[in-house]
């Protein structure tokens, strides 16, 4: 109830023409729910994983798709989130999504995201590890390089319904990070410099996000 609550908020900042960024997870599909049921004229949607491609196209928005390639802005996406602090560190990627998520939630005009209560912590990680995309070939040195340059311990995340790695929208495999303690925003760079990743679930560079939250009363708190 509270993610269709939040997802509501965010329809209302959907103007028609807009170009709009659809995020991947639970909560981004109410989003995506909420966005066919309000009908908004002219918009085209970029979404960020092949899950909410599917989602768009059985609620009727499959004529408003469009992958990145075919756009030249972003005028607000829309996307949920594992972890937020108050200072807008964002985790994500819980789902595997994050690759595309980073290129369209960095590249827009407005990124909102939808939490609850939760998940707004005091530093990340909190409960989840840092999920990291890396080039299959390279899996286990990756690893390795980031368990001794950073700590902790490194795991490829292998799958439900499928015996082996899970294989992400782009081909790609996930190793979920739990590093020794908290990181701070150069974590985001440090990992990105370690040659085999693509890209890591640290969304630190969106401080200017709109921060929706579900509060446990039922009121919504925005930051
Ligand atoms: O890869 C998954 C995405 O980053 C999701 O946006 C994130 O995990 C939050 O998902 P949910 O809304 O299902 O908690």
């Amino acid at each position: 109830m509270s993610k269709a609550t939040l997802a509501r908020e965010a329809v209302k900042l959907v103007k028609p023409g807009m170009v709009v960024g659809l995020g991947s997870g639970t909560t981004a599909r109410e989003f995506i729910k909420a966005l066919a049921e309000a009908r908004i004229d002219g918009v085209v949607l970029v979404p960020t994983s092949v899950d909410s491609e599917i989602l768009a196209q059985e609620v009727g928005l499959g004529n408003a798709l469009r992958p990145m390639w075919a756009v030249d802005h972003v005028d607000l996406a829309v996307d949920g989130a594992d972890e937020v602090t108050r200072d807008k560190l964002i985790l994500k990627g819980r789902g595997g999504a994050l690759l595309r998520e980073k290129i369209v939630d960095y590249a827009a005009e407005m990124f909102v995201v939808l939490i609850e209560e939760h998940k707004l912590v005091e530093r990340i990680p909190m409960a989840s590890p840092v999920p990291i995309e890396v080039v299959p070939w390279a899996w286990r040195f990756v690893a390795r390089r980031i368990e001794r340059e950073f700590g902790g311990s490194a795991r490829l995340r292998t799958g439900e319904g499928k015996l082996g790695p899970v294989v992400t929208d782009n081909g790609n495999y996930i190793v979920d990070w739990t590093p020794p303690g908290p990181l701070d925003a150069s974590a985001e760079d440090r990992l990105k410099a370690v040659p085999g990743v693509v890209e890591t679930g640290i969304f630190s560079k969106r401080r200017d996000a709109v921060v929706l939250v579900a509060r446990r009363d039922g009121t919504i708190l925005s930051f």
